[in-house]
């Protein structure tokens, strides 16, 4: 897929992290944010092996892999302050490491343990990489960019995954509350609400083939005649990431085939 705006070199001379970019959304996103000319996409993730698979085929000149685990504060640091130091600056943070709920998760079954688990990445994390992006753009005079990937969970209860529904909400309150604390500094943060779509997270979270996931969500899509796809999400990111979206901070990108709107 291609972009129709004519302005291929969206990220020129940009460093960026992506996390949870080994795998799904967070992969399209670093390929998209290279192929836009970004400088550096750094990504994050535990996956190890897929995460160097992923950065070696974008090509080493334009994207690295970090293994650091988004739940441990040190680890965020670390990583966001080597990028600030290898590569000169921080532009751009994308915020996307997130897992499902390891059970049903109804309330009358919520089960802790997994709900911190999921709390620790979802919620946890999510601010951790958002506070130690904000403090390198801020340090470093950097008018940048943070986006956080929320999802249609943020905005409508369900039936099950409680402690996801959850976390996705608490996502639109830190990115409301860190657009209005950083915005005097010319840090905008805006998040993107995929509906859902076939990645290893639904796929394995279901036990599922892509296309029945794929299936399984085409009937909530208010527009007919097109799947989710990951480069759906990513060419949305994109757009919060660079300069067209001067002025959006405190904003929730949709991108849900008028899902959320129809509820
Ligand atoms: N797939 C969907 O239907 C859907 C819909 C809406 C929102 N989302 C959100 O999109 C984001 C990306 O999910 P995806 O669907 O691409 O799934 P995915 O499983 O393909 O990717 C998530 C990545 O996050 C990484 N990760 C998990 N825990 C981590 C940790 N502690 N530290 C660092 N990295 C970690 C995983 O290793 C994985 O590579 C998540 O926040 C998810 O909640 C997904």
């Amino acid at each position: 897929m291609s972009s129709e705006s004519g302005n291929n070199q969206r990220l020129q001379g940009k460093v960026a992290i992506v996390t949870g970019g080994a795998s799904g959304i967070g992969e399209s996103v670093a390929r998209l944010f290279a192929d836009h000319g970004a400088r550096m996409v750094v990504i994050v993730d535990i996956q190890d092996d897929l995460g160097n698979k992923v950065a070696q085929s974008i090509g080493v000149q334009r994207c690295t892999f970090v293994h650091c685990d988004v739940t441990d504060e040190n680890q965020v640091k670390t990583t966001v302050e080597s990028t600030v130091q290898k590569f000169g600056q921080l532009d751009v943070m994308f915020s996307n490491a997130g897992i499902l709920s390891s059970s049903q998760q109804t309330v009358l079954d919520l089960d802790l343990s997994g709900f911190e688990r999921l709390f620790a990445i979802n919620v946890c994390g999510m601010a951790l990489c958002v506070k130690h992006a904000a403090r390198a753009m801020v340090e470093g005079r950097v008018r940048g960019s943070i986006v956080c990937t929320a999802s249609v969970a943020a905005k409508n209860g369900a039936k099950a995954y409680t402690d996801y529904v959850m976390s996705k909400h608490a996502v639109l309150g830190l990115v409301r509350s860190a657009s209005m604390q950083l915005g005097e500094n010319g840090i905008r943060v805006n998040s993107v609400s995929p509906n859902g779509l076939a990645t290893p997270l639904t796929c394995k979270g279901f036990g599922l083939e892509a296309a029945e996931v794929e299936k399984l969500y085409e009937s909530s899509a208010c527009l007919k005649g097109v799947a989710l796809k990951t480069q759906h999400v990513a060419n949305a990111v994109l757009f919060l990431a660079c300069d067209e979206s001067e002025f959006v901070n405190g904003a929730d990108l949709a991108v849900d085939g008028g899902y959320v709107a129809s509820q």
